[in-house]
């Protein structure tokens, strides 16, 4: 499974052009690498523009919805759409989407866990649905979205429902840069899965982005490290025998005995 990850540079609060820069980038990188998955990282329409959001969130996730499916139909890939901006009913979440190389949106995901320390509380609301997995090509996979990562419960249950690769779409501050990097690594080991984040770069609001982004083995190796601080394009082809293999060499999830914890 090739994948390309887009360690994006955010123009702020103007989805247009962030639309635009992403059609030219998957256009450009999927017909020079032969893609199967792309990733984009959190909030890529708007970044972090919290209090200009009800003028610039999509609606019932369009039309960015609509944009995905066109370019997935026509690029052939399937695109784990980082998250965006999302009013419904008139509230606004961080809303993660995925569409398959067939046009056909195959998941949304509200994040969960909003971020007291960038005031995300303030103007977005947590999303409220039980965690699941979802398929492209018969894999289960699962998707987190940037402080998710904190919360170890929330990545086990993907891995116990059977996910293979974890996704995690971020917009993480280089000033906790060693924690991304970390606990990463634990998510992949404890859950003998490959880990695929995106992580955005620059800067915004006196905050600046790490990139960084990386695909981790269900070994819990390092297979590509993004750089720090400069937008890239990341690509790896990961083997998903290497799921079956760690679990079968350290079988922990017949080893587990959860109504004891
Ligand atoms: O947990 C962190 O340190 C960063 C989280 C974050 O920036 C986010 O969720 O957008």
């Amino acid at each position: 499974m090739r994948h390309a990850i887009y360690q994006m540079d955010i123009v702020p609060g103007n989805p247009e052009a962030n639309r635009t820069k992403v059609k030219t980038w998957i256009e450009q990188t999927v017909s020079k690498n032969d893609i199967d998955i792309i990733v984009l990282p959190e909030m890529w329409t708007t970044g972090y523009t919290l209090a200009d959001l009800n003028e610039v969130a999509d609606e019932g996730e369009e039309p960015t919805c609509s944009f995905l499916q066109q370019l997935a139909r026509e690029n052939q890939v399937h695109i784990i759409a980082g998250s965006i901006a999302n009013k419904r009913n008139g509230k606004i979440y961080n809303t993660a989407i995925v569409v398959n190389r067939n046009g056909e949106k195959v998941y949304t995901y509200d994040k969960i866990h909003l971020v007291p320390m960038l005031d995300e509380p303030t103007y977005l609301n947590g999303g409220e649905e039980k965690v699941r997995t979802f398929e492209l090509d018969g894999i289960k996979m699962g998707l987190i979205i940037c402080y998710d990562l904190r919360f170890p419960e929330l990545t086990r249950s993907l891995a116990v429902s059977g996910a293979e690769v974890i996704y995690i779409v971020a917009e993480w501050p280089s000033a906790r840069k060693d924690h991304w990097k970390n606990l990463q690594l634990a998510r992949a080991i404890e859950n003998q899965c490959f880990i695929i984040s995106a992580n955005r770069v620059g800067i915004f609001n006196n905050v600046e982005f790490c990139g960084l982004s990386l695909v981790i083995n269900p070994w819990g190796d390092i297979r590509t490290l993004g750089s720090e601080n400069h937008e890239e394009t990341i690509v790896d082809n990961i083997d998903l025998q290497k799921v079956r293999e760690a679990r079968k060499n350290v079988p922990i999830f017949e080893s587990r005995v959860p109504e004891l914890y």
